[in-house]
């Protein structure tokens, strides 16, 4: 029987291949001429925003009709771009055609339908049948949802019901039936255990051919305008998030393209990690970003901006240094949803009084005094909202500035700059001026005064000498206003820029001491503990042109709320990975940034490393309250794939709550605890390790430290014991490299690896229940061995944990 099915099988696996060079063939000619041609993807998506001064619909619909010109305009391209992927897809799926099968009996239907699932669709030549289904298809989700018996699948037309007689899957390498087995004999997951007995990889990999059906949930949810997935260490979030992009792009491919989709991720170096996967399913890449990018475009020009490494290695080593304790609360106050309340209160409050304004001054003398603009803003009708009134303020600058250049026009030093030029120089600057007015708008103005000089030329040609024009006068008026204008163009600059702004004062103007002031301000916030504290760190930072990682979102947050939000209306999904580590603030920045957009937020709040981090479920969760408990869908993942039965048991434990999470069941070794007599020994036996771990075949292997002086330290005395091929990775490593690699636990979030040595898990270094996490994050990240080091006396997490997850070894 089962000899007769391998027939079957392979049959059919010859045919559908050969149907696919077919279909190669017939391509390659098209396909050759096309390539070459370079795709045309957006790269700097947040160039496009625009200002908003009006009410937030007009702009939606402006930009809505903008948009539509465009896709227009782009469709040809893409339709030239679908014949290469499609292509592309037909290489892909030679080398395997699929990876499941489902027999499938409707309701009232005779007839079992035999469906193949694959990477992608495949047609017979007659176009009607469907020799593999996309796994992106309606019918392919039952292969993710049911066993064998009664099944049901949505599609738009409505819900069908039947009944599955067989699920198959497959394993087909290069082409090659290597086994097929069938879910209703099999027990456990073979293909799972499989995948993920395999060695770790400096890429990560898809899972299209084993999605579990709760992952399937996450990537085929497409009602809710944000979901949130809280899901253990290792429970294929970041793996559902990429599916899901390609999944959207498949159901939505008529209107939703790649650059609409935009990846939070947690460092740059986890953008080269994930990068792969879309491109691997048949997809273009979606629009990889930072938070800490966006900051560093709107803000970084003018201001210096710490990063979050820099600012989460104070936190870890500094605790002993001078105003610690202020700069934690000042880093959770600044990170609440209570600051981000003052600050749109503090918006309101300007409207009344406050605002702080810069002189405008023009060679050595003022031109516009903050004082003058702050009479005119408060001129202003007060129902007025404060960026539009801003928006009235610079109007009227601009026109006062066109005023004091007039005036400035017979100024002795327009005189001086005038007779330095001699005659030819003299008509050379007018031609010159005459072709740089033509071009720019004022060219109306001048050009009708410019015509009637002719005009009267005309005249004087026919009328004779007496009523001479003279031109030579005209010459000089418009070198002069030339002149002026070139000297105002720093000016214009600054009321264009909104330079006019006392911005940094008026951050400032918020940590006043009094806690009294802050409440006025901000219609009775009120302050943390340690508020002088909190002031003077902030404005000691702010006076040297300096932001702390924590004022920068809530800095560009007021500035917006005073220059009006910019937002990108063409973005369709965002999604935040490691959602756990945003602020409230950088969450209501995100909604505001991209209105059309919805969000998927992946996290683990038991990895929240960062003292700004954001409760992902729960009644206090800012996630929650964002477009509201209505709009939101929250979908827990508790199994845990990436790590052996052993590993996860081991760490589950350290993690309060942590009992919920339940291990995939991969049997592998317990974790090892190796106490060293000294530092010289533990880093013997740390170089011996690896070596043990690269013999027995682990090729990515990293000794995870707590902080960038700790990795130095580790990294230094591996190279003095002769390991060769190591990397340090720092928070300016751009792509994640297989190998040997030595990291801080904050930077290696997100990624995983084969063998994992924590270098010094002594309580000493891992003592404070606020490290806990961190701690958690980086045992978590080993997939099959995990090795733990210390010198002095054992970490408090590991202390209290049953020896029984454990073993131990001493070393004298
Ligand atoms: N359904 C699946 N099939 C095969 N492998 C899977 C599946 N789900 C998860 N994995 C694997 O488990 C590992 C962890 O997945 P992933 O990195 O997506 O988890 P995560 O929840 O984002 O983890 P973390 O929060 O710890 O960063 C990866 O190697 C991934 O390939």
């Amino acid at each position: 029987m089962m000899n007769q099915e391998w027939e079957l099988e392979q049959d059919r696996l010859d045919e559908v291949k050969e149907k696919l060079q077919e279909k190669i063939a017939e391509l390659e000619p098209e396909v050759a001429q096309l390539y070459g041609q370079a795709s045309n993807i957006r790269k700097h998506f947040w160039e496009e925003v625009s200002v908003n001064t009006s009410t937030d619909e007009d702009f939606e619909e402006t930009f809505f009709s903008i948009n539509q010109q465009a896709a227009i305009l782009s469709e040809r391209e893409r339709t030239h771009e679908k014949r290469k992927q499609q292509y592309k897809s037909l290489k892909r799926l030679v080398q395997s055609p699929y990876f499941g099968r489902i027999d499938f009996k409707e309701d009232g239907s005779n007839e079992v339908e035999q469906v193949y699932i694959g990477l992608s669709s495949f047609l017979a030549s007659d176009g009607m049948n469907f020799l593999v289904y996309d796994w992106r298809t309606p019918v392919a989700s039952l292969y993710y949802d049911y066993s064998p018996g009664p099944a049901t699948y949505s599609t738009p037309g409505g819900n069908i019901a039947g009944n599955m007689e067989l699920k198959r899957q497959y394993q087909i390498k290069d082409g090659e039936l290597m086994n097929f087995f069938d879910a209703s004999v099999t027990i456990g997951d073979s293909m799972l255990q499989e995948v993920l007995g395999q060695g770790a990889n400096n890429q990560m990999k898809s899972i299209v051919a084993t999605i579990q059906k709760e992952q399937n949930a996450i990537i085929r949810n497409d009602s809710s305008r944000m979901l949130i997935v809280q899901g253990a260490a290792g429970s294929g979030k970041t793996s559902a998030a990429l599916q899901r992009a390609a999944y959207l792009l498949y159901k939505h491919r008529e209107r939703l393209t790649a650059d609409q989709i935009v990846l939070f991720s947690p460092n740059p170096m986890f953008n080269s990690y994930v990068s792969t996967v879309l491109p691997e399913l048949g997809e273009e890449n979606m629009q990889q970003t930072t938070f800490q990018e966006y900051l560093a475009y709107w803000l970084g020009t003018t201001m210096k901006l710490e990063d979050p490494f820099d600012q989460i290695e104070y936190v870890l080593t500094q605790e002993a240094s001078v105003g610690y304790e202020a700069r934690m609360d000042s880093i959770r106050y600044k990170a609440s949803e209570g600051f981000l309340h003052a600050l749109r209160h503090y918006a309101v409050w300007l409207n009344k009084e406050g605002m702080l304004f810069k002189d405008i001054r023009f060679r050595g003398t003022d031109l516009i005094t903050a004082e003058q603009m702050a009479n005119q803003f408060y001129s202003y009708d007060p129902t007025v909202r404060l960026a539009n009134r801003v928006a009235l303020l610079q109007e009227w600058l601009m026109k006062e500035l066109r005023k004091a250049a007039r005036k400035e026009q017979q100024a002795d030093w327009v005189d001086n700059e005038l007779n330095y030029l001699d005659t030819e120089q003299y008509s050379a600057a007018y031609s010159e001026t005459l072709r740089k007015f033509q071009r720019e708008e004022e060219l109306f103005d001048v050009s009708e005064r410019y015509a009637k000089a002719i005009d009267r030329m005309n005249k004087f040609a026919n009328q004779g000498e007496d009523d001479v024009f003279d031109f030579s006068e005209q010459q000089e008026e418009l070198l002069r206003q030339m002149i002026v204008k070139e000297h105002f163009k720093p000016l214009r600059g600054i009321v264009k820029k909104y330079k006019f702004i006392d911005l940094n004062g008026l951050y400032a103007q918020l940590f006043n001491e009094e806690a009294f002031a802050y409440g006025v301000m901000t219609d009775g916030e009120d302050v943390p503990v340690n508020w002088p504290g909190v002031c003077m760190e902030t404005k000691m930072k702010l006076g040297r042109q300096e932001l702390f990682y924590e004022d920068a979102t809530p800095y560009l947050f007021l500035k917006e709320l005073i220059e009006g939000s910019r937002m990108n209306t063409i973005v369709r999904h965002i999604f935040v990975d490691e959602g756990q580590d945003y602020s409230p603030f950088q969450y209501a920045f995100l909604k505001k940034l991209f209105p059309n957009a919805r969000m998927t937020v992946l996290g683990d709040f038991g990895q929240a490393i960062f003292t700004q981090s954001s409760k992902l479920q729960g009644g206090d969760s800012p996630l929650v309250h964002l477009y509201g408990e209505e709009n939101t869908t929250l979908i827990p993942l508790l199994r845990s794939y990436r790590s052996t039965k052993e590993n996860v048991e081991f760490t589950k434990a350290m993690l309060p709550g942590g009992e919920d999470i339940i291990p995939f069941n991969r049997q592998g070794i317990k974790p090892l605890i190796t106490i060293a007599g000294s530092r010289e020994l533990l880093q013997r036996q740390i170089a011996r390790d690896i070596e043990s771990f690269q013999a027995d075949g682990h090729t990515s292997i990293a000794i995870i430290t707590k902080t960038a002086a700790e990795s130095n330290e580790a990294y230094e005395s591996l190279k003095q014991r002769g390991i060769t091929g190591i990397n340090l990775v720092t928070r300016e490593t751009l792509t994640f490299e297989s190998g040997i690699m030595v990291i801080p636990a904050y930077l290696a979030k997100g990624v995983e690896f084969d063998a994992v040595l924590i270098y010094d898990a002594s309580a000493e270094v891992y003592g404070r229940e606020s490290e806990r996490k961190l701690f958690y994050t980086a045992c978590t990240r080993a997939m099959h061995r995990l090795n733990l080091y210390m010198t002095g006396e054992w970490s408090p997490y590991l202390q209290t944990l049953n020896p029984a997850l454990y073993e131990v070894q001493a070393l004298e």
